[in-house]
């Protein structure tokens, strides 16, 4: 008999399977708002011209990095293995750092009364967590709720985090889709290095160099100094040599170019603040067509909410209906990505929107 005939079949990822039931649907009015990858006002994937001047590499991404640093966390962190993530997250935070045998705990972050932070809420749990935890934190441009401490919240965190002893994981996906400005996007994580925190960082140049296909991330630890970065490296090599030996190098070639290129960068600065600058433009357009269409809810966090995602507030039944008329694709908790929104659907989208919430 087989091996594996007690393995069963997987559910669809909530995210990803929610563009394969796009592609399924045959309606030429379809519209996908799911997986948060940038797309241009035509709804096609956008290579970056200062990208298209390079050839093209591979890399492991966010996901990739993410993971060398739950399996390193779990091999080595000296305390406790639970990590606090925010509700809600990523939906592939909570089976990533499992597989790694981490134990993930919660802290409130998003306030569904106002569809914005819930800093109160934040800070309580924060200060409960037991000292000398992990804590994730979404540099910018969370995700799915598309909400950010403001700065001044960003210095009352690491000042608790500081004083709670906590082991502060940064997951920066986005830098540079929140504001436009990758110096801005980064606040947070120079914040807290200034503030003298040893952060481990996971970033991912899919969506900001538009590489989304050649995986390319790096996972970063700050070390006390230089022997205790060298033994943490060669630690996390060892980690990494069973798990894929060594990164493709032809994507990290690609964000090498570009970032020690000065007229590469220049431009890239400017190829990433476009793509912003069109989420954000989009994110105008929704909010005033939700008007015009006479929706007396109030919309101001479409506009208030930052990066790749909209958390609208949309209730599963809603947004089932949303699928089932109006052949429009998101995922179950209300988020779509603002970059499947162009200047052509963004009507067709808020007449949908106002029909299955009037
Ligand atoms: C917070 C966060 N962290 C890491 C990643 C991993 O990115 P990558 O560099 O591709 O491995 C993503 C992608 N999440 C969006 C893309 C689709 C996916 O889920 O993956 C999303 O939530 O739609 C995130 O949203």
């Amino acid at each position: 008999s087989s091996w594996w005939s007690h393995v069963e079949m997987g559910p669809p990822d909530a995210i990803l399977g929610i563009t394969e039931a796009y592609k399924r649907d045959q309606n030429p009015k379809k519209i996908n708002l799911g997986a948060g990858a940038y797309r241009d006002d035509n709804g096609k994937p956008y290579v970056l011209p200062s990208v298209r001047k390079n050839a093209t590499v591979q890399g492991i991404s966010g996901t990739g990095s993410l993971f060398v640093g739950a399996q390193f966390l779990s091999h080595h962190f000296p305390s406790s293995k639970d990590i606090y993530l925010p509700t809600p997250t990523w939906g592939n935070h909570i089976p990533l750092f499992k597989l790694a045998g981490l134990t993930t705990k919660s802290y409130r972050y998003y306030d569904p009364k106002t569809c914005g932070l819930d800093f109160k809420g934040l800070v309580e749990d924060v200060s409960n967590i037991p000292e000398r935890s992990i804590i994730l934190l979404h540099a910018c441009a969370h995700n799915p709720t598309g909400v950010d401490p403001k700065p001044e919240q960003w210095e009352e965190l690491s000042t608790l985090i500081k004083k709670k002893n906590l082991f502060p994981f940064f997951d920066m996906a986005y830098q540079g889709f929140a504001s436009g400005d990758l110096t801005r996007d980064a606040h947070a994580v120079r914040l807290f290095i200034k503030d003298g925190h040893n952060i481990a960082l996971s970033q991912s140049f899919a969506k900001n160099m538009g590489l989304y296909g050649e995986r390319i991330g790096a996972f970063t630890l700050v070390a006390s100094n230089k022997d205790e970065a060298a033994r943490t490296l060669s630690q996390l090599k060892i980690l990494i040599r069973p798990m894929y030996s060594n990164p493709p190098i032809y994507g990290a070639r690609i964000v090498n170019e570009i970032l020690s290129d000065p007229e590469l960068r220049k431009e890239w600065l400017r190829d990433v603040k476009g793509m912003a600058d069109r989420i954000i433009s989009v994110r105008t357009k929704l909010h005033d067509n939700l008007k015009k269409n006479g929706s007396t809810r109030n919309w101001s966090h479409i506009t208030d909410q930052i990066g790749m995602f909209c958390y609208t507030g949309l209730k599963p039944n809603e947004v089932e209906r949303l699928t089932k008329d109006f052949h429009i694709y998101l995922t179950k908790d209300g988020r779509i990505s603002m970059a499947g929104v162009t200047s052509k659907n963004v009507e067709y989208l808020a007449h949908a929107m106002h029909e299955v919430t009037k």
